[in-house]
């Protein structure tokens, strides 16, 4: 017998001949293989067939379990997106699997060393010479003299009302005997032992969370009944309500009805740093049946949840980062995509460059279960699916409670300078709205989307600019530690006390920063207590969720932070937001910049304000009258839409059409060149007009290596499928290319 099996490396499927002691083998299963002359691997068993191929093959090892590894659905899924992300088996099974489960290693002793074992507990039952009643008798008798052995075998007797002699078995450690004792009862064949896979997953008694569902407001009620009506014809539904609407206590009733079938549910969400509030609130509700999946997690517990959700028959609700869509489920009844507009759903790379909720809108047409996307500014595309009717569409327009979506200002920086209403980096009418709220006892956030003091060091003489030697980036100036540091390698360096061109002036730091944004809060507003949250301050899991337990508990009034302020917070007492300096959103070279500045604006916005009527935001930016800040100002999403549509649709961009794009890299500028144009123009003779470039990305440079990029757009109506099947036949050839083989060539399908 011969079998292909896919291993967690960037080529194959391999096919190897089955040996003997492999009875039993069907797809899904692990088995241990070797490439090359010495390294093993774990291999998934993709596909068996009896006719030898026509060329020479190896044999495989053992078999790894005695069961696959793999669900049908799930091998449906690998399969599924190595052909749609043009990668291969081995890239998605790198990414599916726990490292614990696929072990790897040059010699048997390092494979084995990795390789997964389950924790078990030692169990006992009655042993071979206590067959029945009679006999335990007999044997209660015989020890009479050993005090000890008795009272171990009665301990175990009592627990079961027939003595144990109907095959009852309990955990050794209940008994709390020694083991000399329990040793000698084995010997006398009273007791046998035996190993238990343990159970893992529950962290929590099962009886002891349950606080029961919220009761829903009469809108809330409204949406949820719409989407049980969409869910009846349409297999996915988008769920678009504003911030602060209550959301998440839909979906809570939405798991409980999947959960109350038997069904099994994953609940996605783009980060778990985020959602500490949110996993107490699905926890309450739910307790023991949660199971929380995410990188953080050793290696070895993100074993124990892959092993026991295949093992499970339904009724599991896992929360987790866009990797959980690679757990087993079986039963598979309901995905929720929280925030779904979210890039980090979106795998840049490596391969497999996936966008999980895409994935999750085909796993669910797939298996026949239901898939729920929500957000407050869904993504562009995701809402064309909705009102075309190709997802069912749901509206939930109001906040919940008393609550109200904020006022929004938008101040004019440039205007405000030149009237010298401005005191730093602060306009004079987020100045006067953060004095009223913190007079009023309430907190502030501001976002600003650079981290460090100074994003660019410049000299004001001669205009030289710090920049990465090795990233086609500018060096960022921290304050703390006093070094300019690259953020994409990590390479710093000390601040020249003179201009290295010129020699003259000492160089200027310019732009701002949340470091330099914080120590101007703390000039402006000496007696505040300010809170900075970003990568710098939030290097660990456990101090990002201190700084957001602290601002949510009131101990500081000011939280000054990047990005990682405008993800699903609800702080009660925050009643102003201030974005410092929207330009850095609007300016970004890219078709979905307008999309994105709007939806970063919004869900920062939408944290004011939430549960009383005060929110206020205020916008600086040195174009008030950009159409994105006006429709953020009116909450005109629709607006933002329309107008983003017309421009899609005059370039052929998503929803239009869709993208590749063939990106290359390598060290050598000229090599790079001339594969990408011999590249791009054997694209040409296929796809003539849809390729555009090669041209460098917005940053061409990463750690000492060039990179280029060609587009294919393929227009709505063409077979994707087809293009994708026509470039990697392309790229094959380059693959084989004497010259361009060198150079590294990959494809990004749907690229963020
Ligand atoms: N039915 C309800 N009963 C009690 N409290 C509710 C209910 N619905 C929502 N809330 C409360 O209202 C607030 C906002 O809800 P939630 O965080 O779910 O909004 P959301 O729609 O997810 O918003 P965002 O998109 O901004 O994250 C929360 O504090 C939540 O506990
Ligand atoms: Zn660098």
């Amino acid at each position: 017998m011969y079998a292909d099996i896919v291993v967690p490396v960037a080529r194959g499927p391999f096919t190897f001949r089955i040996g003997e002691g492999a009875a039993g083998i069907c797809p899904g299963m692990g088995i241990e293989v070797r490439l090359g002359a010495r390294k093993r691997y774990m291999g998934i068993v993709w596909r068996l067939y009896d006719r030898p191929p026509g060329f020479a093959t190896k044999t495989a090892g053992r078999l790894m379990g005695d069961a696959p590894l793999l669900t049908p659905a799930q091998m449906e899924l690998w399969k599924w997106m190595a052909e749609y992300y043009m990668c291969t088996l081995g890239d998605v099974m790198r990414f599916a699997m726990p490292a614990a489960l696929k072990p790897a290693g040059l010699t048997e002793e390092e494979f084995r060393r990795v390789e997964y074992r389950p924790a078990t507990v030692r169990y006992v039952k009655l042993g071979p010479s206590v067959a029945d009643a009679q006999a335990l008798h007999v044997a209660l008798e015989g020890l009479h003299r050993a005090k000890a052995q008795q009272a171990a075998l009665l301990a175990f007797c009592a627990a079961f009302p027939d003595g144990g002699v109907g095959g009852g078995e309990l955990p050794r450690s209940a008994l709390s005997a020694p083991s000399v004792v329990l040793n000698k009862l084995e010997e006398k064949g009273i007791f046998s032992f035996f190993d238990r896979e343990a159970a893992v997953g529950a962290e929590m008694p099962f009886d002891r969370a349950q606080v029961p569902l919220a009761p829903l407001s009469p809108a809330q009620t409204d949406a949820l009944e719409e989407v049980r009506r969409e869910f009846v014809s349409q297999d996915c539904v988008l769920l678009y309500g504003v911030t602060g609407s209550g959301k998440t206590e839909l979906y809570m009733h939405l798991m409980a009805d999947a959960l109350a079938r038997g069904k099994s549910v994953l609940y996605m969400m783009p980060e778990i740093a985020m959602t500490s509030q949110l996993v107490a609130r699905v926890r309450s509700v739910f307790g023991s049946r949660v199971t929380l999946y995410h990188s953080r997690l050793g290696e070895r517990r993100r074993a124990e949840i892959y092993r026991r959700l295949l093992a499970s028959g339904g009724g599991e609700l896992v929360l987790g980062v866009r990797s959980a869509l690679f757990l087993p489920l079986p039963s598979f009844g309901l995905v929720i995509v929280d925030e779904e507009h979210d890039q980090s759903y979106k795998q840049a790379e490596p391969a497999p460059r996936y966008n999980a909720r895409d994935c999750a809108v085909w796993m669910a047409r797939r298996s026949g279960a239901k898939c729920l996307l929500a957000s407050a500014t869904p993504s562009i595309e995701s809402y064309v699916n909705a009102t075309g009717g190709k997802y069912g569409f749901v509206t939930l327009a109001e906040r919940y409670g008393d609550g109200r979506l904020p006022r929004i200002a938008v101040s004019d920086s440039l205007r405000a300078f030149k009237r010298g209403e401005r005191r730093l980096h602060f306009d004079k009418a987020l100045l006067d709205r953060m004095a009223a709220t913190l007079g009023s006892g309430r907190q502030v956030m501001l976002f600003q989307n650079r981290r460090g003091f100074a994003p660019w060091v410049e000299c004001t003489q001669c205009g030289w600019v710090a920049h990465c030697p090795r990233c086609s980036v500018t060096l960022t100036y921290h304050k703390l530690g006093d070094r300019m540091k690259c953020h994409l390698c990590g390479y710093s360096s000390a601040l020249p006390a003179a201009c290295p061109r010129c020699g003259t002036l000492a160089p200027g730091l310019m732009g701002f920063g949340t470091e330099k944004v914080e120590e101007e809060v703390a000039s402006l507003f000496p007696t505040a207590r300010i809170l900075r949250l970003d990568r710098d301050t939030a290097a660990s899991p456990a101090r990002y969720e201190r700084i957001v337990a602290d601002f949510e508990r009131g101990e500081a009034d000011v939280l000054v932070g990047t990005q990682m302020v405008t993800k699903g917070f609800d702080f009660p007492k925050l009643g102003l937001v201030g974005i410092l300096h929207a330009d850095n959103l609007l300016n970004y070279p890219d078709f979905r910049a307008s999309e994105r500045a709007y939806q970063t604006m919004t869900q920062v916005a939408g944290r004011a304000g939430r549960t009383d009527a005060g929110g206020e935001v205020v916008i600086q930016t040195m174009q008030p009258d950009h159409p994105v800040v006006r429709q953020v100002q009116s909450f005109d999403y629709e607006g933002m839409v329309r107008s983003q549509l017309v421009e899609r649709s005059a370039f052929g961009y998503p929803p239009y059409g869709k993208l590749v794009v063939v990106n290359l890299r390598h060290r050598d500028e000229r090599l790079l060149g001339a594969a990408a144009a011999w590249v791009a123009a054997r694209m040409r003779t296929l796809f003539g007009e849809r390729v555009y470039g090669p041209h460098p990305p917005v940053v061409d440079k990463i750690g000492g290596e060039n990179y280029l990029e060609i587009l294919l757009k393929i227009e709505n109506g063409r077979s994707p499928a087809r293009a994708k099947e026509l470039l990697a036949e392309i790229l094959k050839e380059a693959a084989g290319h004497g010259e361009y083989r060198r150079v590294f060539i990959f494809c990004d399908v749907d690229p963020q």
